[in-house]
């Protein structure tokens, strides 16, 4: 299979393009940011970039999967453990979205392509000032892996939360389910973080934010639109949010066209509120999530 790694720049962000026979990924330095992700060019895209994304130093782009470290969300939301590892004010979704991460590996070869980027934190990381390398590792191959790997170099426990914050792309939000949630308990954060659970299949008919506990390795996106699935089998994640923001948010979100809340919705692999790291002096921890799609239903 004929593969390749090129230099990009998406509008100002230095990237890369891996492309492995008719599969193709973007991702942008700053923040470690898959930016698009093609199973095939020929067909609907697999992870969701908007078509209105703005590309600017400091700031996440819309659309990828952005890396959510070393904090999730709002920063107050977290376990007291995780909060007390910052310093500052802390910025919602954590610092790494809007680093440059540096270039660790690359090599294209007939059985896949990989590439490794890692943020390395240290004394003046503002306002985290602890030891630890958080390294993303991407292998195109078959189907996509992504490795997200942290490891405390300091010398006292690390409390981390994190996410690989996926925008998957849907045909039609309205006919795309989950499967693999039924039994999960979770947090719905649009209702006073009431503490819920999941009956049968998630189906989506209105703004949808939600925390969800004890995740399965396995989930299932079906997108009756497309008449395909998509696979995502994580490893070192019992938790993840799943959000689309629906009419009224949509107006409020930057780089997001007023309708594009049909054609994309987050599924974060993550590791959260309970199921947050706690890592001793020299301890690492893997997430791994792996994407794949199937026609047909
Ligand atoms: O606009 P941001 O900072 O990228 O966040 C997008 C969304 O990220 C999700 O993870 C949150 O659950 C949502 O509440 C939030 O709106």
């Amino acid at each position: 299979m004929q593969s390749s790694i090129t230099a990009m720049d998406f509008s100002g962000l230095p990237g890369w393009r891996l492309c492995f026979g008719q599969a193709q990924l973007d991702i942008a330095q700053q923040g470690g940011q898959i930016l698009s992700y093609f199973p095939d060019i020929n067909q609907p895209p697999l992870i969701w970039l908007s078509a209105c994304a703005e590309y600017q130093h400091g700031h996440s782009v819309r659309g990828g999967v952005p890396v959510c470290w070393p904090w999730f969300g709002d920063i107050q939301r977290n376990p007291a453990a995780v909060q007390k590892m910052t310093t500052k004010d802390a910025p919602f979704h954590g610092l790494a979205r809007t680093l440059d991460w540096q270039l660790t590996h690359s090599s294209a070869a007939n059985n896949g392509v990989q590439l490794s980027l890692q943020l390395v934190a240290s004394q003046d990381l503002l306002g985290w000032p602890h030891a630890a390398t958080v390294q993303l590792q991407i292998e195109l191959a078959e189907r996509l892996t992504i490795r997200l790997h942290n490891h405390n170099l300091g010398s006292e426990p690390l409390a981390i939360s994190q996410a690989l914050h996926s925008y998957f792309a849907v045909s039609d939000i309205r006919q795309t389910q989950v499967e693999g949630l039924a039994g999960c308990t979770y947090y719905d954060t649009l209702e006073q973080w009431q503490l819920r659970e999941q009956e049968g299949n998630l189906k989506f008919s209105g703004e949808t934010d939600r925390i969800y506990l004890q995740v399965p390795e396995h989930l299932q996106i079906i997108d009756l639109g497309w008449q395909r699935r998509i696979d995502l089998r994580s490893q070192g994640s019992h938790s993840a949010i799943v959000w689309n923001p629906w009419v009224a948010k949509a107006q409020t979100l930057s780089g997001f066209a007023s309708d594009a809340w049909q054609q994309m919705l987050c599924i974060e692999s993550a590791n959260v509120l309970d199921d947050h790291l706690l890592l001793a002096p020299g301890e690492q921890h893997c997430l791994q999530l792996e994407l794949s799609t199937s026609a047909g239903l």
